[in-house]
């Protein structure tokens, strides 16, 4: 592909910088991508993930020549050095972020953003609760939303540049304004980080007494707490760049707790059971096979006898067929006897033809709802 840009500088080389600059070499986006950071050994293991050319820990020389400046360093920071960095751009430069809240960027950026620059806030519905840029992934951003805040009188043009970036790294544009991205992301994003971790504090409290409990947790505890592993700065400053959005939805959340406590106390068996069938209602609402709004997944799980060369003899057994495996997950094993996969295909019709060919081959197979 034709470089969109002469140099990209990434300012913030770490989970989601350094999963940005592996796609946009990957893809061919940039002549070339620098990365900014604090110490040289993130930048040497960034180089060395191939995820920028070349490191420099000098900020105002590593954006200097940028024509397009993107901010992944947490929200505070990145507001911070926008400040910092906006006298020494060069005429055309574009500035965008990846930050979970957008309201004060936004704000900052109108006020600070010499003349001849553009500054368009951006936000990837993407992630993970790894930090750093060893959990950087070049596939990140596949099939994500990423959200851009294109204020009114914005020029045309970059803005265009940008959003083909952003869909030649998998990610599809949705334009939205600060103040209801902010709100938004508050209820979907913010507040299920909030409870995970309250969750966790609460058996905390209970691990003083009774030092086994975490002993016990089962996939319900891990399912609903793996956020609560993610980095406590970057949420720190999402709280603090979001309070009136977050305590709005807090104040609903407990109204919601407080309901459910109540019918619990009152042995409200038909108001707890509505209340549980209300959730897995809205929770079927999430497109299954979507990461945001795209396609992702057609799932199979297989059931299969824990064997040496099983695996290979599944891959082949699909190669053979020309069907695709885009991916791949031991779910559970007892060793020595067996377990189950889940397999992830690209289309409805190779999940099918993979069910099929199990099927023949006397694979115990289904589908994955
Ligand atoms: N982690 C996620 O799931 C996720 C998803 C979407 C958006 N975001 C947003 O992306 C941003 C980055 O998050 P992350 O998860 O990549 O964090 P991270 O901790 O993995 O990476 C941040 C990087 O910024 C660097 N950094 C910190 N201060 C700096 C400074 N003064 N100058 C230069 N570099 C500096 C750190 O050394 C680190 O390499 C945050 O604003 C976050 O809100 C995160
Ligand atoms: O950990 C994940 O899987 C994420 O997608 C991280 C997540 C989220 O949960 O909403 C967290 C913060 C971001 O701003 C965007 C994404």
């Amino acid at each position: 592909m034709q470089p969109l840009w002469e140099q990209v500088t990434i300012v913030g080389v770490g989970l989601i910088g350094g999963s940005l600059g592996m796609a946009l070499r990957k893809k061919g986006l940039a002549k070339s991508v620098i990365g900014v950071d604090v110490r040289e050994k993130i930048l040497d293991t960034a180089v060395e993930m191939e995820a920028i050319d070349r490191g420099i820990v000098d900020l105002q020389a590593g954006v200097a020549e940028a024509d397009l400046v993107v901010l992944a360093t947490p929200i505070c920071t990145s507001v911070r050095i926008l400040t910092e960095i906006a006298p020494f751009l060069k005429k055309g430069c574009v500035v965008t972020d990846v930050g979970s809240t957008k309201n004060l960027i936004v704000e900052t950026a109108a006020r600070i953003m010499p003349e001849g620059t553009v500054f368009v806030g951006g936000h990837p519905m993407a992630g993970s609760e790894q930090a750093g840029v060893n959990g950087a992934d070049l596939y990140l951003f596949e099939n994500a939303v990423h959200i851009l805040t294109v204020m009114p009188g914005t020029p045309e043009e970059p803005v265009q540049k940008l959003k083909q970036t952003v869909n030649s790294i998998g990610a599809r544009v949705l334009e939205m304004n600060p103040v209801q991205h902010d709100f938004l992301v508050a209820g979907i994003s913010h507040l299920p980080h909030i409870v995970a971790a309250a969750l966790v504090n609460t058996v905390g409290r209970l691990h003083k007494d009774y030092p086994d409990i975490l002993g016990l947790a089962a996939g319900g505890f891990r399912d609903t707490t793996r956020i609560a592993s993610g980095h406590p700065l970057m949420w720190r400053d999402i709280c603090t760049t979001n309070k009136e959005q977050i305590l709005e939805v807090l104040k609903i959340f407990k109204e919601t707790l407080n309901e459910m406590e109540a019918m619990i106390d009152n042995c409200d068996e038909e108001g707890i059971e509505a209340e549980f069938n209300r959730a897995r209602e809205i929770r079927r609402g999430i497109p299954a096979r979507m990461k945001g709004y795209l396609p992702v997944l057609y799932e199979i799980i297989i059931y299969v006898p824990d064997r040496p060369g099983v695996i290979a003899g599944i891959a082949s057994l699909l190669g053979e067929a020309g069907i695709n495996i885009s991916d791949i997950e031991i779910m559970r094993v007892k060793e020595g006897e067996g377990g189950s996969i889940r397999l992830g295909f690209g289309s409805a019709e190779d999940q099918e033809k993979a069910l099929t060919l199990f099927r023949e081959n006397n694979i115990k197979a289904k589908i994955k709802l």
